[in-house]
């Protein structure tokens, strides 16, 4: 069993919470508890079970803040922790390889960018880059959909069960290979977001790529587009050359979308096409 990691801003005691249980670890010293736990910094803490606590001591915890005030025993969620009188959002990323768009975002969170939380992990790749680094920082990995070689593997019902115990308000596709199932898309309607590294729907032009970023309905990228930026194609350029300049344009468009969706700063149009409102003026939408 890895240690866990997990960052606990502006808190002085960080909990562990699977579906059911939560402890809290007083701290620094919770040696008598089933975990030792070491103090990285100010507000990193890595968690290390040295026998089974109460519950099932997996990695499917979820590593929870609470400010020094709250009594042991009861938690206060950091959900309830409010920016300009929004409340953080709890994010749910799905991922089949490296992760790279994953731990942009994550990046932009722990910079204090982004208003969210990654609460979850789903995969159909349990031993993906983007799995590892989930559980190198103490976010809770799914292995969906059930097949072969996951068998371990949720069901598309059990998923959609397992994931509302965890309150998400977003879910965001970064790199996810397999077809959401429609019970997940109904069950989180206008919240669901894919990035895909091409100019939807032509795919781009003579000339210039770039990265798109859509709402996910039921067929693979047909949803409603909610950011795009162009990259030039250069003379010189080879498909690597293009496709990493392309995937690092991703990365800076899908931290700002997810400030975006955080900050409820998407609004729908009349004609039903979603807007983001700009945080530096907001007269302007884009
Ligand atoms: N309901 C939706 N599910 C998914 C969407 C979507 O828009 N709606 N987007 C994809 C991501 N994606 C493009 O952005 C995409 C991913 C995979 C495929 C594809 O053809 N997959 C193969 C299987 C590949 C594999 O198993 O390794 C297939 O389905 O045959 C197309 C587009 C994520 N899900
Ligand atoms: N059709 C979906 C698709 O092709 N998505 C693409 O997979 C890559 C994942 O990289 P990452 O795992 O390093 O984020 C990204 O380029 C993303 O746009």
């Amino acid at each position: 069993m890895e240690a866990l990691f997990g960052v606990c801003s502006n808190s002085l005691f960080p909990s562990i919470q699977n579906h059911k249980n939560t402890i809290l670890l007083p701290f620094p010293n919770s040696a008598h508890l089933p975990f030792s736990s070491q103090l990285k910094s100010q507000n990193r803490v890595s968690l290390k079970p040295h026998d089974l606590p109460p519950f099932e001591a997996s990695n499917n915890l979820l590593l929870k803040c609470i400010s020094s005030d709250e009594r042991l025993g009861t938690s206060v969620d950091e959900g309830d922790s409010l920016k300009d009188g929004v409340r953080i959002k709890n994010l749910a990323v799905f991922v089949s390889g490296g992760g790279s768009n994953f731990r942009a975002v994550h990046e932009a969170i722990l910079r204090g960018e982004v208003h969210g939380r990654f609460v979850v992990l789903v995969t159909n790749k349990h031993d993906c880059g983007g799995a590892q680094y989930a559980r190198e920082n103490g976010i809770p990995v799914i292995i969906y959909p059930n097949t072969k070689g996951e068998p371990e593997g949720l069901s598309s019902n059990n998923l959609v069960a397992v994931l509302s115990s965890y309150e998400i308000d977003f879910i965001l596709l970064a790199g996810y290979l397999k077809l959401i199932p429609s019970e997940l898309i109904r069950a989180y309607s206008n919240s669901i977001l894919n990035i895909h590294p091409s100019l939807l729907p032509a795919f781009g032009g003579k000339g210039y790529s770039g990265p798109t970023i859509h709402f996910v309905d039921e067929n693979y990228d047909t949803g409603r587009i909610l950011a795009q930026r162009i990259v030039p194609v250069l003379a010189n350029d080879t498909a690597k050359e293009l496709a990493a300049r392309v995937l690092r344009q991703e990365h800076k468009m899908y931290a700002e979308v997810a400030a975006a969706i955080c900050e409820e700063r998407v609004i729908w149009r009349e004609d039903g096409v979603p807007l983001i409102r700009s945080k530096a003026n907001p007269e302007h939408y884009s």
